[in-house]
């Protein structure tokens, strides 16, 4: 049976750890048991249960302080993730071989993790080989999407993950609860890529003409292959939340395996009665 994973993704504050700790309260109400790791070497404060903490492993604090290692928050935080990836054996005993386990991994928000360093897609491939289905789930605060080019280096840094971790991926627009009804109109064409090379900026903040064209060739290359595409993500309506759910359940199916059972035992028997009748024939 396989297990399934959630690495949860994206820059720093956009709501991540939130994200984990809704998603669990909102998965017991269904009635599905979801667990939490933390990956973030640097985190303080949870308000979700977990079942590892990579704090046990490392912390930022302890690489800062040492005296030989001087690395400042950033630096020391790539150090901490470089050694937990030369210690994946920890992760493995921590996890268990438990069947059928759903796992959401609350990841740093140090953005240089997802686009060009290793570890991330080095977890994805031992977590691959301890039979984890694996869904990217890649944050982005809808605070900062209402203009369109801040919107495109969003769209850039989801791509460039969904690029260098070769999983499905789906992309969440978060705190959709803090917008105003005009904001969230506005916001609607971020979340339908169809639109996104009609995308034009209303704000005076573009006033160069090539950024704007630069934005809009941008825009339209994004929409002619459809390639990313955002979730509103509202913790305060479960339907919302119930929505992105779905989506990951499709991309690492979830549930699928259950629902093969049924045909299974079906169609088992009937190739034993093909046999007899086949057999009956012989004998006559
Ligand atoms: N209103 C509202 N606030 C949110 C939501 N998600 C996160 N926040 C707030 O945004 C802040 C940052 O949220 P976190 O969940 O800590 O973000 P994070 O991505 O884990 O941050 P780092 O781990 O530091 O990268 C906190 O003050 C949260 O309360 C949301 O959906 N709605
Ligand atoms: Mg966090």
């Amino acid at each position: 049976m396989p297990r399934y994973a959630q690495l949860v993704m994206g820059p720093a504050g956009s709501g991540k750890s939130t994200y984990c700790s809704t998603m669990v309260q909102h998965c017991e109400a269904l009635n599905r048991s979801v667990q939490v790791v933390n990956l973030d070497p640097a985190a303080e404060h949870f308000d979700y249960p977990f079942m590892a903490d990579i704090r046990e492993l490392i912390e930022v604090d302890d690489v800062m302080e040492d005296d030989y290692l001087r690395f400042g928050p950033n630096g020391g935080l790539v150090f901490c993730m470089e050694y937990f990836a030369n210690h994946f054996d920890w992760l493995e005993d921590s996890l268990g071989h438990v069947e059928d386990d759903y796992i959401l991994f609350d990841c740093p928000g140090q953005i240089e993790l997802y686009t060009h360093l290793p570890v991330m897609k080095q977890l994805v491939e031992q977590l691959q080989k301890l039979e984890f289905r694996v869904c990217g789930v890649f944050l982005v605060d809808s605070q900062f999407m209402v203009e369109s080019f801040k919107f495109i280096s969003g769209v850039l840094a989801a791509l460039s993950t969904m690029v260098s971790l070769e999983v499905p991926q789906v992309n969440i627009m978060t705190k959709m609860d803090l917008l105003s009804k005009k904001a969230k109109k506005e916001i609607e064409k971020y979340l339908d890529p169809d639109m996104y090379s009609m995308m034009d900026d209303s704000t005076d903040v573009l006033k160069s003409q090539r950024f704007q064209k630069l934005t809009q060739a941008i825009c339209g290359l994004i929409d002619d292959y459809s390639m990313v595409r955002f979730l509103p993500y509202d913790r305060s309506d479960e339907e919302s939340m119930n929505i992105v759910l779905q989506h990951i359940d499709f991309a690492i199916q979830y549930g699928e395996d259950l629902e093969f059972k049924e045909p299974k035992d079906f169609e088992e028997e009937k190739p034993s009665g093909f046999d007899e009748f086949f057999q009956d024939q012989v004998d006559e």
